[in-house]
């Protein structure tokens, strides 16, 4: 085939700038989850967006911050572990914030992928007046001479098969790289355990989201479907408490959310059953942290 093209791509920025959103809307199917808590992304997860002439794999990375326990030392290494291995490099800022210090940060920091190519994505663009998104596109200009420079809005499905094109045409000539078929790798596993700690991450504030962690226990296939066996890990005996909730409101809630969206993505009935552990302080310790997947 003449004028396929296919490689890899991953989205850096702040946190909460939007990159799952726009990896799932690209994607078309939930493949990372979001949520408006920052640094909800913990894993470099891929989704591959088919087209006639090309394919594109989405390698989504943590948000770049500033680490502050070993598990945000961990997150940073795999961003930059990822960023040797892509093609293109799109850096999202939402439409409505300035750029900052943390924008500068991550623009200076992608020079360490030399090879890959540059575009800035803007985020969010139905939330702002048209004039501010050409301002937006302005400053960016001055960061560096972009591959491609362009708004989106993920809610509004606004721009994103330009995106796609853009990005495409930034590709390697290549054969596919997956099949067809196929519009993630991560394993089901994985993406149960996400969509839990998706729902477990539903109106807890502060503190608190950084804590939860999700291990799945076991997975049994039976005549009825699968159940699936899956412990909410927090940090403290208190966090254990507002996750279960007054008599186990919470929980039960949690339970019926994740449940819902697990059946989503599988094809036989779904019975989730969910306990919350203790594991004391396992952000800061090694030993934890390799249990817990990171
Ligand atoms: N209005 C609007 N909100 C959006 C859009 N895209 C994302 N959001 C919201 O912005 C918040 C953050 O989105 P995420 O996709 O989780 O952001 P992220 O950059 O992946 O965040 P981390 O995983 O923390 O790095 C969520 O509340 C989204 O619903 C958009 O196009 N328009």
């Amino acid at each position: 085939m003449t004028d396929f093209r296919a490689g890899f791509v991953t989205f850096v920025g702040r946190p909460n700038v939007g990159k799952s959103t726009l990896t799932n809307a690209l994607v078309g199917e939930k493949i990372a989850i979001t949520s408006s808590k920052p640094q909800t992304t913990r894993r470099a997860i891929r989704g591959v967006v088919h087209r006639e002439h090309g394919q594109l794999v989405i390698v989504d990375t943590p948000g770049v911050h500033r680490p502050r326990t070993l598990l945000g030392q961990r997150l940073n290494d795999l961003v930059e572990t990822t960023l040797a291995e892509v093609d293109v490099i799109g850096f999202c800022v939402p439409a409505g914030d300035d750029i900052g210090p943390g924008d500068r940060f991550i623009n200076d920091w992608i020079e360490r992928a030399p090879k890959a190519k540059k575009i800035a994505i803007v985020t969010k663009c139905e939330t702002v007046p048209k004039p501010r998104v050409a301002e937006q596109l302005i400053a960016l200009q001055e960061l560096r001479d972009w591959d491609a420079l362009i708004p989106v809005s993920s809610v509004e499905s606004i721009n994103l098969e330009p995106l796609i094109d853009e990005i495409l045409q930034l590709m390697p000539e290549s054969e596919a790289l997956y099949p067809q078929d196929m519009v993630t790798e991560e394993r089901y596993a994985q993406r149960v355990s996400e969509l839990i700690r998706e729902a477990a991450l539903e109106g807890v504030h502060d503190e608190l989201p950084h804590s939860i962690a999700v291990v799945i226990d076991d997975i049994i296939d039976g005549e009825e479907g699968k159940d699936i066996y899956a412990d909410i890990v927090v940090e403290r005996d208190s966090q254990k408490g507002i996750i279960i909730g007054k008599g186990a409101s919470r929980l039960k809630n949690v339970r019926r959310f994740a449940a819902r969206q697990i059946s989503n993505i599988s094809d036989e009935p779904v019975t989730l059953h969910l306990h919350v552990k203790v594991a004391k302080d396992w952000q800061r310790d090694p030993k934890q942290l390799g249990r817990l997947g990171f």
